[in-house]
């Protein structure tokens, strides 16, 4: 067995997979570690399962808001059906697809729990207590993720709280689910769950989906109250009591109560590096690991972190940016080849400081890219905020009764370019794109304006959002 490799990646989540990827075609020979299941979070206990919770109720809103299909649709949703779905899309928790995978793209894979052990040497203990030490010729990249925290609520270690794992592969459908954690899981799986026959409490120590524009958090909290969820916000649990015959107790501020079957902790997440050999290096163990725009560690030019772990975005997709731009300069450093560090360029990843996009798949959807109007104002960009109510758009006539939403561009005045775009409202997901191209590629607005939006669609939001702006104006001869 092989002990020397060019590249050792710590983590075989849709990151580290990744990374290994890009620097295999970069020409390098690439070993991946796993602990648990190829494929990561994202894809067994996050983003996908998630996201198969959360379809066939937004189907079946579709449906109601839709005249003819509301008359075929007059059932409730078909829990275990749903969860059997979960499970294919979980591939049922086995990830021998994504080994296949990786085969093919020819990175070897060692199972077991990697641990740095100095520079650039990785020791790695396989279940059986087997340890085998390998070292990188040129480099290790670290894409061991995150985990959930669970915060310092009287009672809640030995309630048995669910987090986003127990969440989101959870075998039956608690009749009533409490969730303390207002943000993105928290909003997520309240819709999911109160969609599939629990009568979700969600309890929320600010609004919903704070750092968003707050008309988002509103919308979403006004539909789940709508559909029967009890959302309590600007509330904070005291104490959590598991009780004798198996239910919840949750005590808020003020004395309140809430009794539960279940209860889920969403309050955000911790780096995973606590048994990462950190130390080895003079690195804190648990701490998020700070890297440059090209992911590589500050002082110390062989390690590289990459996804979750870094703090920067915790998104698969921008996790993924990040990768093919470290596995490709992780290849160039080591071929001794020129690397793009402007900003913008081949090997950095400036796109986490100026365009993150994010959908939030609840009821309605927000999808949001660049800065909020508020984030935007403590940046010191002079800015001008611009709204459209999307149910004013053609399109959601036809797209069913009541259609209501709203869209914000954010514009940087000085330089004429959007730097913030957020839509809310039913289907809006696929608007996102265009946005992110438009503050990616800086287009001017008065280009913008050359963008047609096809009719009958959401996307003549744009246009709308334009015409508010103000067209520019032809100056008539003197
Ligand atoms: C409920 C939920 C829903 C989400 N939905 C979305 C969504 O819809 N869209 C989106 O973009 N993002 C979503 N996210 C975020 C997304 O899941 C993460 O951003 C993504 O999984 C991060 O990928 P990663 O590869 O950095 O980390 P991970 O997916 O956590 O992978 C890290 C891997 O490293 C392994 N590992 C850790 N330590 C070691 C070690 N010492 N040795 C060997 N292996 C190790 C782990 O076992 C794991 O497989 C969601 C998150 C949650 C919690
Ligand atoms: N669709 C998506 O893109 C998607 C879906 C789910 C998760 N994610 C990602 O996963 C990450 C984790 O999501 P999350 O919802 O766990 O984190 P989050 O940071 O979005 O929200 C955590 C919430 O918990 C609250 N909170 C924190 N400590 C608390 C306490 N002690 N008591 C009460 N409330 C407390 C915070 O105020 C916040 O509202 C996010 O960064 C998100 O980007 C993305």
């Amino acid at each position: 067995m092989t002990s020397e490799y060019d590249l050792i990646v710590v983590g075989a989540g849709a990151v580290g997979e990744n990374v290994a990827d890009r620097a295999v075609q970069g020409g390098l020979d690439v070993l991946i570690v796993e602990s648990e299941l190829v494929g990561g979070e994202c894809s067994y206990w996050a983003c996908m399962p998630s996201k198969a919770l959360l379809r066939a109720g937004s189907v079946l809103r579709a449906a109601h808001r839709a005249p003819g299909a509301r008359e075929a649709a007059t059932g409730t949703l078909d829990a275990d059906a749903v969860l059997a779905h979960r499970d294919d899309i979980a591939a049922h928790w086995d990830d021998s697809g994504q080994v296949r995978w990786l085969d093919k793209a020819g990175i070897e894979l060692a199972r077991g729990h990697a641990r740095l052990d100095g520079e650039r040497r990785v020791v790695i203990t396989s279940d059986d207590g087997a340890t085998r030490t390998v070292t990188a010729r040129h480099a290790v990249a670290l894409c061991t993720g995150s985990a959930a925290t669970v915060p310092p609520i009287d009672g809640l270690e030995d309630a048995r709280a669910w987090t986003s794992r127990e969440v989101t592969s959870a075998k039956s459908i608690p009749k009533r689910l409490a969730i303390i954690g207002g943000g993105v899981v928290g909003c997520e799986m309240a819709t999911a769950f109160q969609s599939l026959g629990s009568h979700v409490t969600l309890i929320a120590r600010s609004g919903l989906l704070a750092g968003l524009e707050p008309f988002a958090g509103e919308a979403v909290a006004e539909r789940l109250r709508a559909e029967g969820a009890d959302v309590r916000t600007g509330i904070s649990p005291t104490h959590v009591a598991r009780n004798a015959d198996g239910t919840v107790t949750i005590t808020l501020d003020g004395d309140d109560t809430i009794e539960a079957d279940e209860v889920v902790v969403a309050t955000g997440r911790r780096a995973a590096t606590d048994d990462l050999g950190l130390d080895t290096i003079g690195l804190t163990a648990g701490d998020w690991i700070e890297v440059d725009d090209t992911m590589r560690v500050t002082g110390h030019d062989w390690l590289y972190a990459v996804g979750d772990v870094t703090g920067r975005v915790l998104l698969t997709h921008q996790g993924k940016y990040q990768a093919r731009a470290a596995g490709d300069v992780i290849a160039a450093r080591a071929h001794g080849a020129s690397v793009d560090t402007a900003a913008w360029g081949v090997h950095v990843a400036t796109a986490d400081h100026r365009a993150v996009p994010q959908v939030v798949f609840t009821s309605p959807e927000v999808a949001s890219v660049g800065l909020t109007a508020a984030a935007a104002e403590k940046s010191g960009i002079a800015t001008r905020v611009v709204d459209y109510s999307l149910g004013w758009v053609a399109a959601a006539s036809v797209h069913g009764d009541d259609y209501e939403g709203t869209a914000r561009l954010v514009i940087d005045t000085e330089r004429q370019v959007v730097v913030g775009f957020t839509v809310v409202g039913d289907d809006v997901a696929e608007l996102l794109h265009a946005a992110t191209i438009a503050i990616v590629g800086e287009v001017p607005i008065d280009r913008l304006w050359h963008a047609v939006p096809s009719y009958p669609t959401l996307s003549e939001v744009w246009l709308r959002l334009l015409e508010a702006l103000g067209r520019p104006s032809v100056t008539p001869p003197s």
